[in-house]
């Protein structure tokens, strides 16, 4: 099969080493000529993807060229640049189309999923990808599963055999509100967790930030009309446990720079890569109130960021809310 990722940072340098791996001919699309020169020259991503060695995937700047005759497309940007590629890119009319971003549109609190059916794509065509899915660990060839959610099952399991490699096991799942909304608001979740181990608060409160930050999510989505165990699984706990846990997450390091008393300018520039918890914080909160639930932790994480409150204040305002049923 050929299939085409748009988009050369981490995520979309390592879905190409998968697919490549997997057995495909694989197109990779970035917008800088060099970075191409370097990935079809010396196969290598240095930049995102240190120390990797890439299997042979054609790079170029070309979009056209690269999504040329495709089975699939991975869409592998930031959230907040979705909707504008999508405007310029020229997408196979028959391909599958895969978002592989985690967030929300930050202005209009909008899935990535509904910026693909605003620009004409077909529901039956496309699909998003959640779960656990560190890019450099999967880089390493460390395996891992993965979701593919989708509207229509035969587009889930397509995408899926597309995907499925000796370290790569993607399961699919037909809740995209509900995969989408977990991947988003892992992020947050993990920020929070990463301003804990920042102001060094312990791995208690880390278990109370995960769970009830977790149980946000999940009432959120059933709000939403998703379905409550997609937040249990590979999208929801999955990824909320590899984010929280491991140093190699931008949204948890950032977070900790925060609680270590960084300004928020200078963790940015610390990031080796898109923190996708910044623009989606406060679209999640925004979705919440629109549908009546209560976000106390991921409500909480916006005001940090833009200096309204500090980590303490926030956890101290959390810590003195009245106590409830767990349930
Ligand atoms: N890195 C990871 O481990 C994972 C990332 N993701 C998601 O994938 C999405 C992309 O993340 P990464 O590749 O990690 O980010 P990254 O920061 O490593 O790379 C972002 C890429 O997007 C490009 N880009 C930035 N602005 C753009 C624009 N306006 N138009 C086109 N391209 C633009 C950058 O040049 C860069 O190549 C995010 O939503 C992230 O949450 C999902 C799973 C794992
Ligand atoms: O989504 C991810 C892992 O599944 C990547 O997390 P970060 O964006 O925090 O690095």
């Amino acid at each position: 099969m050929r299939v085409a990722v748009l988009g050369a940072g981490a995520f979309g340098t390592v879905l190409s080493l998968v697919f490549a791996d997997a057995g495909h001919e694989v197109r990779l699309c970035g917008r800088r000529a060099d970075q191409a020169d370097e990935i079809n020259e010396r196969r290598t991503n240095e930049r995102y993807l240190p120390g990797i060695e890439l299997p042979p995937i054609l790079a170029t700047t070309d979009q056209q060229l690269a999504t040329d005759g495709v089975e699939v497309v991975v869409l592998a940007v930031p959230a907040q640049t979705m909707r504008e590629n999508l405007q310029h890119w020229q997408l196979p009319a028959e391909a599958l189309i895969v978002s592989a971003a985690k967030g929300l549109e930050a202005e209009t609190g909008a899935r990535m999923s509904e910026l693909m059916l605003d620009a004409g794509i077909d529901a039956e065509r496309l699909a998003v990808i959640a779960g656990p899915n560190l890019a450099r660990e999967i880089g390493a060839r460390m395996p891992t599963a993965a979701v593919v959610a989708a509207y229509s099952n035969e587009t889930a399991v397509r995408v899926q055999r597309s995907l499925h490699s000796p370290y790569f096991r993607p399961y699919t799942n037909l809740d995209v509100v509900g995969c989408e909304l977990a991947g988003a608001a892992k992020n947050p979740i993990a920020l929070a967790v990463g301003m804990i181990i920042g102001r060094g608060l312990g791995d208690n409160l880390l278990g109370t930030v995960m769970s009830r930050g977790l149980a946000e999510a999940t009432r959120l989505g059933e709000a939403l009309g998703a379905d409550p165990h997609t937040f249990a699984g590979l999208a929801g706990t999955g990824d909320l446990v590899a984010t929280c846990y491991s140093p190699l997450s931008r949204n948890r390091s950032f977070g900790e720079r925060l609680g270590r008393g960084m300004p928020v300018a200078e963790a940015l520039a610390a990031s080796s890569g898109v923190v996708e918890a910044i623009p989606t914080s406060g679209s999640l909160a925004a979705l919440a109130d629109e549908v009546g639930v209560e976000l106390p932790i991921i409500s909480r994480i916006a005001p940090v960021i833009e200096g309204q409150i500090s980590p303490d204040e926030a956890l101290d305002a959390l810590m003195s809310r009245q106590v409830k049923p767990e349930r």
